[in-house]
């Protein structure tokens, strides 16, 4: 099998755009650093990475003939939002299990950003008191056993997308889609910079990566303070990606890196070097990053170049992943 042979159903406008970083790549004075806009991918409710990954699970979607999508996120999921914009374009209905991922002194977390658009695209969003996890949660069990009672036809989705079997083909084929986009930029990133929580997204490129020519490094910076359960499941899912696309060799360990040091003490919680590198990237570059994922992400990347653990003369991707709706519920860190 390689990976034209899964179907993929187009979510997005085609190719994500790619532009160079330059105010800010002068600014830390070493690597030239790119950005890949996952964050303008779609014209779903402002897209992002779970919709990518949702191009590859559409097809089996519809093969069940699921009249429900069922998923799972915090209050401020980038992915459950997704997920509604996915089921109202595709006329299912969506019930997501929002749990309380993030203990956030804001009395909004539960109204504005991207809940509020889930409600709006019509999704049943179910309020959920159980905190932070990756792994399968009782409460996602039950939403769908509830849909099966009421004689729907669920079809479940993990938290995003990463747990499901065809959950890293997305960012597989992403890696595919930065080599076309290299050959007509005339430059090649040696690395590739990508926040990494429930791990599909990295861990789809990591596989998509392995089977190309040319060598260079995909590092995940953890956004989830929950390192060891991330590192697993990053490693599982590229594993197991790998060996659906017929990559036809093992992962090498140095294949799989994800760094630690700017995900704070808990997932959701921006931390200095967090809203320092928002405010740079947004002052500098009029891109705006989240407190929750990019802005920890891309605080990493700010550290490699200005450290010299990502050379002066490297090509560095920056992978934007979206996330700017949960930014609203953040909106008492930037009242200067
Ligand atoms: C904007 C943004 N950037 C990076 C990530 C991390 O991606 P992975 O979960 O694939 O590692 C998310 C995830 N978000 C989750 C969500 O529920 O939104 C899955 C956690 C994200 O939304």
């Amino acid at each position: 099998m390689s990976l034209q042979d899964f179907e993929r159903y187009p979510l997005t406008f085609g190719p994500s755009p790619i532009h160079p970083l330059d105010r800010l790549s002068t600014h830390l004075g070493g690597a030239r650093i790119w950005a890949k806009r996952e964050d303008v991918n779609s014209g779903l409710a402002f897209g992002g990475n779970k919709t990518r990954k949702l191009e590859y699970i559409v097809p089996d979607i519809l093969a069940q003939g699921a009249d429900t999508i069922v998923s799972i996120g915090g209050y401020q999921s980038n992915h459950t939002r997704q997920v509604a914009a996915l089921a109202a374009h595709l006329g299912l209905k969506a019930v997501l299990v929002q749990e309380k991922w993030v203990d956030w002194p804001d009395s909004v977390n539960d109204r504005v950003g991207n809940i509020l658009l889930s409600r709006i695209m019509g999704a049943e969003v179910r309020l959920d008191p159980a905190g932070f996890g990756i792994g399968f949660k009782d409460s996602w069990n039950q939403a769908l056993e509830d849909v099966r009672s009421a004689g729907g036809r669920p079809y479940g989705i993990p938290a995003g997308a990463s747990d499901h079997p065809l959950g890293g083909l997305g960012f597989a084929n992403w890696a595919q889609e930065v080599a076309q986009q290299e050959q007509e930029l005339g430059v090649f990133f040696d690395t590739i910079v990508v926040c990494t929580v429930t791990g599909s997204t990295h861990a789809g490129m990591i596989a998509g990566f392995a089977g190309q020519d040319r060598l260079r490094r995909v590092i995940g910076i953890d956004a989830s303070a929950t390192l060891a359960a991330t590192r697993e499941q990053v490693a599982r899912i590229a594993r197991s990606t790998a060996e659906l696309i017929g990559l036809g060799r093992d992962l090498r360990e140095d294949e799989i890196t994800v760094l630690e040091g700017w995900a704070g003490d808990v997932y959701g919680i921006p931390v200095q070097s967090t809203l320092d590198a928002i405010r740079l990237t947004g002052s500098l570059e009029g891109v705006i990053i989240d407190p929750v994922y990019e802005g920890k992400s891309m605080a990493g990347l700010i550290d490699l170049v200005t450290q010299g653990e990502i050379g002066k003369d490297s090509h560095v991707l920056y992978a934007h992943l979206g996330g700017q709706p949960a930014l609203n519920a953040y909106s008492a860190l930037f009242t200067t």
